[in-house]
């Protein structure tokens, strides 16, 4: 509408060949069930409703607080004008949608490689959606997991309520616990808590795969979220040689942890990977192939110097720097929010934000395509020749 600031743009859509649909799915009433939101390919025409992008108020909460960093002090505050509030900003953003149709029907008929895509600090499983959408309009089913160790900025799950014997017969009731982001103690050193969440973290992704591959044997499960959405559909569908991970930033960290304990990830794509949380041994458990993709803003030297330790030659290992993008660059804020905030934020950087993502979407399809596609190639003629297979 007209009350939209200039530059406000929006999500950008799917480039590929499928239209996308999208859905929620948690597990178990208890917090060490699955959560994940699925970006999927789907049958055209089965909805016409957009996905909302932040789908309940109280993650707008748990995002100011976890950027309350901006908040200006008092004192400033009382001199200057209202200053740009992340709360205020964060309001704007209620009605967002993303370019996926909500509950659309799963597009049946053919299997379908798998990503798990896992979240960065302070974010949450819905604030990767452009990432996601490009990769399901490619094909891929995306299950972006939302973490329940308190690096997310929000998240819920339900429990049953202690129902009294009065009640006994009404419905049981359920209800929303939630948990917000638990900021380090002062002085509290940061490697111990990130190492047990990374963990945390990599067995919620591998939680994830097994779930997923659960429906697509056909198995019964009960979606705690009661959406109209049928999972059936998704019956022999998912392409048991072809799944992999992706991350940003702690989620990247997540996403290599999830390599080293979990073979069936085939590769995995790193997105300005933070390793602080990655301890020693991980190096030398991690033998599938790994793609980096970094901006130019977010590089330190021992960061950077620990993605080196993990390059190879026994296996595939890259790393592209996309000149102008910045850490926010692969969340979706960069597109969301106005030029104004984006610089204030640096959510932008001096690249398109739609350039920088399609850069880093180009590059991560044409890996995967390497190191997914030609899996069943590879197997034969490893078979049929002694030598060492290469592609
Ligand atoms: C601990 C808090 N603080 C210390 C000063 C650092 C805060 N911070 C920089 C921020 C996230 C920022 C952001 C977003 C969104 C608006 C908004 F206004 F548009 F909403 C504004 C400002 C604030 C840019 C980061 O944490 C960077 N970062 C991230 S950002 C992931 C994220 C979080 C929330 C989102 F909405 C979208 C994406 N994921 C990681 O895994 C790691 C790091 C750093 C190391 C590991």
């Amino acid at each position: 509408g007209s009350w939209r600031r200039t530059g406000f743009s929006r999500i950008p859509e799917g480039k590929g060949p499928y239209s996308v649909g999208c859905t929620d799915l948690m597990t178990d009433r208890s917090v060490e069930g699955s959560f994940l939101r699925l970006y999927y390919p789907s049958q055209n025409g089965t909805s016409s409703e957009e996905t909302k992008w932040i789908p309940k108020r109280k993650y707008y909460c748990g995002l100011s607080d976890f950027l309350n960093c901006y908040r200006m002090p008092k004192e400033q505050m009382a001199k200057s004008e209202p200053m740009l509030t992340t709360q205020s900003v964060l309001f704007s953003l209620g009605s967002v949608t993303c370019p996926a149709k909500w509950n659309a029907a799963f597009k049946t008929g053919e299997k379908y490689p798998l990503i798990i895509f896992s979240h960065g600090l302070g974010a949450f499983r819905t604030l990767y959606s452009a990432v996601c959408i490009e990769m399901a309009s490619q094909g891929f089913v995306v299950a972006a997991v939302e973490h329940r160790d308190n690096s997310s900025s929000a998240t819920y799950y339900y429990t049953e309520k202690p129902v009294s014997e009065a009640q006994e017969e009404a419905l049981e009731e359920l209800q929303e616990e939630w948990l917000f982001y638990k900021k380090l103690k002062r002085g509290e050193p940061e490697f111990p808590v990130r190492q047990l969440q990374v963990q945390q973290r990599a067995d919620e992704c591998i939680r994830a795969l097994n779930l997923i591959l659960g429906i697509n044997s056909g198995k019964q499960m009960v979606n705690v979220l009661r959406l109209n959405f049928d999972w059936t559909l998704l019956k022999d569908s998912i392409d048991l040689n072809r799944i992999a991970m992706m991350g940003h930033s702690f989620g990247a960290a997540t996403a290599i942890e999830t390599l080293s304990k979990e073979a069936r990830f085939k590769c995995a794509i790193a997105l300005d990977a933070w390793m602080l949380p990655l301890a020693d041994e991980v190096y030398t458990r991690v033998h599938q192939p790994l793609l980096f993709i970094n901006s130019e803003k977010f590089q330190w030297a021992s960061n950077v110097l620990k993605m080196k330790k993990l390059d190879s030659t026994d296996v595939d290992r890259k790393m592209i720097t996309i000149r102008g993008s910045v850490h926010q660059s692969f969340p979706d804020f960069t597109f969301v929010a106005g030029n104004l905030v984006g610089k204030f934020f640096k959510l932008k950087g001096e690249i398109d934000p739609n350039m920088a993502i399609d850069i880093s979407n180009r590059a991560s399809l044409a890996f995967l395509q390497k190191h997914l596609g030609k899996q069943l190639y590879l197997t034969l003629s490893y078979y049929w020749s002694p030598h060492k297979a290469t592609i």
